[in-house]
């Protein structure tokens, strides 16, 4: 995450006082990321994350997110739990945004990758879809291929300044993805992360030791979490296709949920799909991050080379 709004001391110690949780110690902004604003907060009590909601999330879906962490942490998966104040309220308000405290993970994020890790990381995906089931509510993916196309033309020509003949090469790449895309009942279904990238995965001693940022989390085709997956792993130096790591990857899923032939089938063109929706809302980002936050912009053009490669093989 990013510091997009500051905070006084003065101000979280009277929010922290409406909750059980102790009294502030220290805190201070947290600037990996890129969505909303957190704040790591040592009190009496122990660390937690304050999420302060900033841009893409939706206010009103906020209970969905946190009630699909509570459904999550509730079936064994290390996720953050949701704190809620003493009037037993896990969703407040802080500095004019929506806000929620939740419990800190331990572990790190893999700085290096290997196949390992990827096996653990396929493992631990399936175990997500699966803990997910039960959680019935619904929250369609806002950054399903539907919205691909009005991100693509909000960026008017800017992509050509980055890398020229960009725009006009995603939007054929996205005529071909949308004519190829599963109808919505061909593939499983249920509730998937949508964004389980190297920095939402802590591990501790090679292990999974907990997943974070749920906040585009969504109900979608469980395989199209797996293609996520696929480009955010599987690239060295953001660069070169790893098949030893795509390969981990989907082993370890399978050995917790095989995959069917027909997801199978469709994991090139869900894989250029999750390029797609990351290029652009990089490219999105690259062109309207405001010149002052405490954040780091991400390259776009990696998922263009990852667009590239999916578009090049016929199974993954
Ligand atoms: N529950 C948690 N326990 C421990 N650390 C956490 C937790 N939540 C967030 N963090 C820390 O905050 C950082 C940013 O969090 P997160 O990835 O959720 O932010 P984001 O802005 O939504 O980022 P992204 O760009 O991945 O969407 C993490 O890398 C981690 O260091
Ligand atoms: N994980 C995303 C940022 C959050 O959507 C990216 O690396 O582009």
């Amino acid at each position: 995450m990013a510091v997009y709004t500051e905070l006084a001391a003065e101000t979280l110690e009277a929010f922290l006082g409406t909750y059980d949780i102790g009294t502030l110690v220290s805190f201070h902004g947290i600037a990996e990321g890129v969505e909303n604003s957190n704040f790591l907060l040592r009190t009496t009590e122990g660390d937690f994350i304050l999420t302060l909601f900033e841009r893409r999330v939706n206010a009103a879906e906020l209970p969905w997110f946190l009630g699909l962490m509570q459904h999550l942490a509730g079936r064994g998966l290390n996720c953050p739990l949701p704190v809620s104040d003493r009037s037993g309220t896990a969703l407040r308000s802080l500095a004019d945004r929506p806000a929620a405290i939740t419990t800190f993970l331990p572990g790190v994020s893999a700085t290096q990758l290997d196949a390992k890790l990827c096996l653990e990381l396929g493992k631990v995906l399936a175990r997500l879809h699966i803990a997910g089931e039960g959680y019935d509510a619904v929250r369609p993916n806002a950054l399903s291929p539907a919205a691909w196309g009005p991100l693509l033309e909000s960026c008017g020509e800017s992509g050509d300044a980055l890398s020229p003949g960009l725009t006009a090469e995603v939007r054929k790449a996205l005529q071909n993805v949308e004519a190829a895309w599963p109808v919505p009942d061909a593939l499983p279904r249920g509730q998937i992360h949508a964004d389980l990238f190297p920095d939402n995965v802590f591990f501790q001693n090679g292990q999974v030791s907990g997943l974070i940022d749920f906040y585009f989390a969504c109900t979608d085709f469980l395989a199209y979490d797996l293609a996520i997956c696929l480009n955010a792993w599987c690239f060295r130096d953001e660069k070169t296709f790893e098949p030893s790591f795509a390969a981990a990857i989907i082993q370890g899923y399978e050995s917790i949920r095989p995959l069917n032939d027909t997801e199978k089938a469709a994991l090139p063109t869900l894989c250029q799909g999750a390029a797609i929706r990351f290029l652009l809302t990089r490219l999105y980002d690259w062109i309207n991050t405001p010149a002052d936050a405490l954040v780091t912009r991400k390259d776009p053009l990696a998922y263009l080379r990852r667009l590239r490669h999916f578009q090049s093989v016929s199974h993954v």
